[in-house]
């Protein structure tokens, strides 16, 4: 199944909208009999200025899914698009340079350097693409994520949440046309991640930023514009302004009836 947007923009004119676009998407792991076929002709638009979470059963697809968009990973058939540079079919020296500046990450281990302080850690990608970072972005961002009495401590030296923000502000420093989230608040408590969703939120209302996140939380998707479920490689279902109880629901589809809210009753 394709999203209205790709039913209704196919081709390169919808590239000032789409932030990131797939077609064909194919992703087999393996060869022969043990062949894994992890995406299966997946059609996408990731629009811009807009909040996208991808759920799915385990096994899905859905982090093949965001590292075949992000250039992380090679496709097996089709084409991924980042605005209108189409990536599949990059050497992997482009790529490198291609993630570096127009993309963001947020992984659920933070993955910071513990030998550098908050402050080295956001600023390290551009300071390895050799570019200075706009001290006003900078200060809003450090300031927007309540980061900037941490400023020189070390990863070790900030809780969960506080390392999340300041690899949220890593994220967000270079002002990528994307950001991809994978899992962010799987290592956090509850408060912490809702903390690090409202920030997530605040990138996209009020910073202009696109966010793709996956995640297995239907609370976590509902902080998000948009859900695209996916099962067995394929998207299979979405959902506008959704709300935890309806994205559970929708789960409930895919898994069967045993999943429940974190914090809900359990059912039997
Ligand atoms: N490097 C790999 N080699 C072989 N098979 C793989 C590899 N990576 C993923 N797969 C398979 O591809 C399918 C999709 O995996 P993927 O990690 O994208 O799912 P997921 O929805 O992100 O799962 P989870 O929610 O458990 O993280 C699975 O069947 C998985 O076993």
């Amino acid at each position: 199944m394709s999203t209205p947007a790709a039913e209704h923009a196919p081709g390169l004119a919808s590239a000032d909208r789409t932030a990131a676009r797939a077609r064909g998407l194919t992703k087999a792991y393996g060869s022969g009999e043990t062949t894994v076929l992890a995406l299966d002709s997946v059609d996408v638009d990731i629009m811009r200025g807009r909040f996208t979470a991808v759920m799915g059963p385990s096994g899905s697809g859905k982090s093949t899914l965001m590292h075949c968009l992000a250039g992380l990973d090679t496709v097996s058939a089709g084409q991924v698009w980042l605005g209108d540079t189409e990536i599949t079919g990059l050497r992997e020296r482009e790529l490198t340079r291609l993630r570096r500046d127009r993309i963001g990450f947020m992984f659920q281990s933070f993955n910071l350097i513990p030998t550098l302080n908050a402050l080295e850690n956001i600023t390290l990608p551009m300071n390895i693409a050799g570019r200075d970072p706009d001290r006003t972005w900078l200060d809003q961002v450090v300031d927007t994520l309540g980061l900037r009495d941490r400023l020189k401590h070390r990863p070790a030296q900030l809780s969960g949440g506080q390392q999340q923000r300041v690899a949220c502000a890593r994220a967000l420093v270079s002002r990528p046309e994307l950001i991809f989230a994978d899992e962010p608040t799987g290592n956090l408590d509850s408060r912490a991640g809702l903390e690090v969703l409202g920030f997530l939120r605040e990138a996209v209302d009020e910073l202009g930023q696109t966010v793709v996140m996956v995640t297995h939380d239907p609370g976590a998707a509902a902080h998000s514009d948009l859900v695209l479920f996916l099962a067995d490689g394929r998207i299979v279902d979405e959902m506008h302004r959704p709300t935890a109880e309806a994205v559970l629901e929708r789960m409930r589809l895919f898994t069967g009836a045993g999943s429940r809210l974190p914090g809900s009753p359990a059912e039997d």
